[in-house]
């Protein structure tokens, strides 16, 4: 479901991005700066609006903030220079990004004395987290983990669904969508560790088998 996303909006949605990051490049913006500002603009849509009940105004701040994320690896592309810090930033700054929208949602939960929906948010909040600490661990560890049912695009997208119902007085659905969503996520966790696992043992074997060929 993640590459077949990935691949639709990329393709679709490259048309658009590619002529603006050209643009910004243009006018001497750098990646690092649209990242963060992206970041900035995921913080003000959450605390600023999310937090307080505000969540169709939240969703569209957050959704245009979390398109930027399209932006930057664009336009290091464009300009032939990806780089690692770069990298780095752009999956922290969307740890923080993920930590406010899902932390602000339990928020604005707590504020209504409905401690059910906190714990679905923190459930998604913990869970995405795993979810991406995960990949980026296996990677760390020479190993992939880029599988499973349910990546970022699709978490956010999942909760902008919640945030929709809400949005048109399906109260109930907003809660409803994240304890699926943080369900989604434990599997997708799930499905990683299973994926590390298997390529662990490989190497582990391997191994063996050097070292019975050496003795
Ligand atoms: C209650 C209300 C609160 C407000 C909720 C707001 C929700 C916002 C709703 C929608 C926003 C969707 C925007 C999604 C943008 C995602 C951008 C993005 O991630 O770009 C990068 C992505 C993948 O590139 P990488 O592989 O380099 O990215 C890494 C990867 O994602 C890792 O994933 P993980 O391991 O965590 O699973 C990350 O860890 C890592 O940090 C990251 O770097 O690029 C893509 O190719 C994805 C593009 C998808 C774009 C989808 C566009 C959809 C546009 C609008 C949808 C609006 C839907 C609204 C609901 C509609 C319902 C009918
Ligand atoms: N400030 C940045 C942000 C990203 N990159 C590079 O782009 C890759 C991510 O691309 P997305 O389209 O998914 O954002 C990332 O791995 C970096 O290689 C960068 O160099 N500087
Ligand atoms: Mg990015
Ligand atoms: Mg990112």
């Amino acid at each position: 479901m993640a590459k077949i996303l990935s691949v639709v909006s990329k393709a679709s949605l490259g048309r658009v991005v590619q002529p603006v990051a050209a643009a910004l490049l243009r006018a001497g913006v750098s990646p690092n700066a649209v990242t963060v500002a992206g970041t900035v603009g995921v913080l003000v849509g959450a605390l600023g609006f999310a937090a307080r009940g505000h969540l169709v105004i939240a969703l569209v701040i957050i959704t245009v903030s979390c398109l930027t994320d399209m932006l930057d690896g664009t336009m290091a592309r464009l300009r032939g220079v990806t780089n690692k810090f770069g990298a780095l930033l752009d999956s922290s700054m969307d740890r923080i990004a993920d930590g406010a929208i899902f932390g602000s949602v339990a928020y604005y939960f707590a504020t209504r004395d409905d401690l059910r929906g906190v714990a679905a948010a923190l459930l998604c909040l913990v869970a995405g987290q795993a979810v991406s600490y995960v990949k980026a661990r296996a990677e760390g560890l020479g190993m992939t983990a880029n599988v499973g049912l349910i990546e970022r695009s699709e978490r956010l997208i999942i909760l902008g669904i919640g945030g929709l119902l809400w949005g048109f007085d399906v109260r109930y659905g907003l809660e409803v969508v994240l304890w699926i969503l943080g369900v989604l996520s434990i599997v997708t966790v799930a499905q990683r560790m299973v994926t590390v696992h298997r390529q662990a043992n490989e190497q582990a074997d391997r191994q063996t088998d050097q070292q019975a060929g050496v003795s």
